[in-house]
């Protein structure tokens, strides 16, 4: 698997704008960056935290991802993304240790990275996503 470091925890928000004002405000964070990422039907604004970053997601539909998590459970932890080598290579591998797969190979995330993600039913209940660079 190879895991180098946790790239992000991912938290959804119910309003990108009213939850930077705390991060920023209270926190003393810097939003480095706002980007949509239209095939998870969500908006993020990220914010480096050592080596680690944090993702606040707000939802551009109700029938997203996000949208559909909000409804249910409110704001709060989402996933947590862990940095590996070659993402599509340790969604196979963590396949072949028995864990079901959402994402049966990469796709592109945030920040141009290739991402899959792992079903939280076989993970221990945390949403867990693999990502790597572009080699
Ligand atoms: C931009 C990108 C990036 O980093 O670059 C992102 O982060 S995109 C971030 C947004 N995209 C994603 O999350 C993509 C992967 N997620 C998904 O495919 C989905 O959200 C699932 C995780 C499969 C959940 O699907 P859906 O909402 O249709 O099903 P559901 O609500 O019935 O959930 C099925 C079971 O999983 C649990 N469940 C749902 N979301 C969970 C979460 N975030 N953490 C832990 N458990 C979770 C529910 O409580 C439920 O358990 P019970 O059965 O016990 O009630």
């Amino acid at each position: 698997m190879n895991i180098s470091h946790i790239e992000h925890i991912g938290i959804a928000v119910e309003n990108l704008e009213e939850s930077i004002k705390y991060y920023e405000g209270v926190l003393g964070l810097k939003c480095y960056s706002i980007e949509e990422v239209a095939d998870q039907k969500v908006k993020t604004a990220f914010f480096m935290v050592g080596q680690t970053k944090i993702e606040l997601l707000e939802s551009t539909s109700p029938d997203g991802p996000i949208g559909k998590f909000i409804a249910k459970k409110g704001q709060g932890m989402h996933h947590i993304a862990f940095a590996v080598n070659d993402s599509t290579e340790a969604l196979k591998l963590a396949e072949e240790r028995g864990v079901t797969l959402i994402d049966k190979t990469s796709r592109k995330g945030a920040e141009g990275l290739n991402i899959g993600f792992l079903h939280p039913k076989s993970t221990q209940g945390v949403l867990t996503e693999l990502c790597s660079k572009e080699k």
